[in-house]
């Protein structure tokens, strides 16, 4: 599979090796490293999670229940909710649970705007370091005006787009999917990407810059289907949603996987125009 940016839409089709088809990680590692990141913020949240918890099933609830006694011995579960000092930001529960985070600053690139970097640790090759935020759109479904001058959008093999565009149309629509796929205090997907403050602190791919000859790419994205066991109750941290409520299909989701060790203060660098699938 592979990404074109587009401004507005042109269909090109663009070679990928074949020995560049493969996924760089399995499925089943894109699955665990977002269990445990989105685990360990809906933890660190427990205090805003009360009404959620609720709705869960009685062994949801003891199994978080038994994560945070491991974690926080002496605290029962009612007193944990209410305290206020064991609350980290985001970015240190990435730091945490992954061994490094990332965020966005002004490009080392010149007039390239903002880019991702590693603040801090190391990224070791073969991680999931980054997720692209956006509204999924299948190949049939209308994006004709989110597309004019949009060079946040990023089209999969299959034709399935998504648009990780945080200002203008592209924000509204992707805020009024988030609102109409809510469960009362479910939510089904995260819109602080939106925002200065960003819940899930891997929503940040869509800011990652090209490669050029002097920059090589150290990061490529793989696509990712949120698949039906996903736990209700960690949807809030997922960056995307789909433009139409399809139950069909699975939720499109695409990760950036490191191709290398990255160290703090290096910039990520992708290919616009290579996905694997
Ligand atoms: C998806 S955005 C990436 C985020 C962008 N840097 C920003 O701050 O909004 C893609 C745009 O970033 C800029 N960009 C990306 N890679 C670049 C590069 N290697 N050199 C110069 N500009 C680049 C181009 O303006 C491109 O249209």
């Amino acid at each position: 599979m592979r990404v074109k940016m587009m401004q507005p839409l042109k269909k090109t089709v663009r070679y990928v090796p074949e020995e560049s088809k493969d996924k760089v990680i399995s499925d089943e590692d894109v699955l665990g490293t977002l269990l445990k990141v989105f685990q360990a913020l809906f933890i660190n949240d427990f205090n805003k999670q009360s009404d959620i918890l609720t709705m869960l099933p009685e062994t949801v609830k003891s199994k978080y229940h038994d994560l945070l006694s491991v974690q926080h011995p002496r605290v029962k579960l009612l007193e944990y909710r209410h305290q206020q000092q064991n609350i980290f930001k985001p970015e240190e529960i990435l730091y945490k649970t992954l061994g490094f985070s990332v965020a966005r600053a002004t490009s080392s690139l010149i007039s390239a705007g903002k880019g991702v970097f590693v603040t801090r640790g190391l990224v070791p090759k073969g991680a999931v370091v980054a997720m692209y935020p956006g509204t999924v759109y299948q190949k049939y479904e209308p994006i004709f005006f989110q597309s004019i001058g949009n060079p946040f959008i990023f089209r999969c093999l299959d034709g399935v787009l998504v648009d990780g565009n945080d200002k203008g149309i592209s924000k509204v629509v992707y805020r009024s999917c988030n609102g109409r796929d809510r469960l009362g205090p479910l939510k089904m997907s995260d819109s602080t990407w939106l925002t200065s403050e960003i819940c899930n602190p891997l929503a940040v791919g869509q800011y990652v810059n090209n490669c050029s000859n002097d920059r090589a790419a150290n990061v490529c994205y793989q696509e990712f289907d949120v698949p039906a066991v996903f736990p209700i109750e960690l949807k809030q941290y997922l960056p995307n949603i789909a433009y139409s409520c399809d139950k069909q299909s699975p939720l499109r989701c695409v990760i950036l996987v490191a191709l290398r060790d990255i160290k703090q203060g290096e910039e990520l660098f992708s290919n616009y125009y290579t996905i694997v699938s």
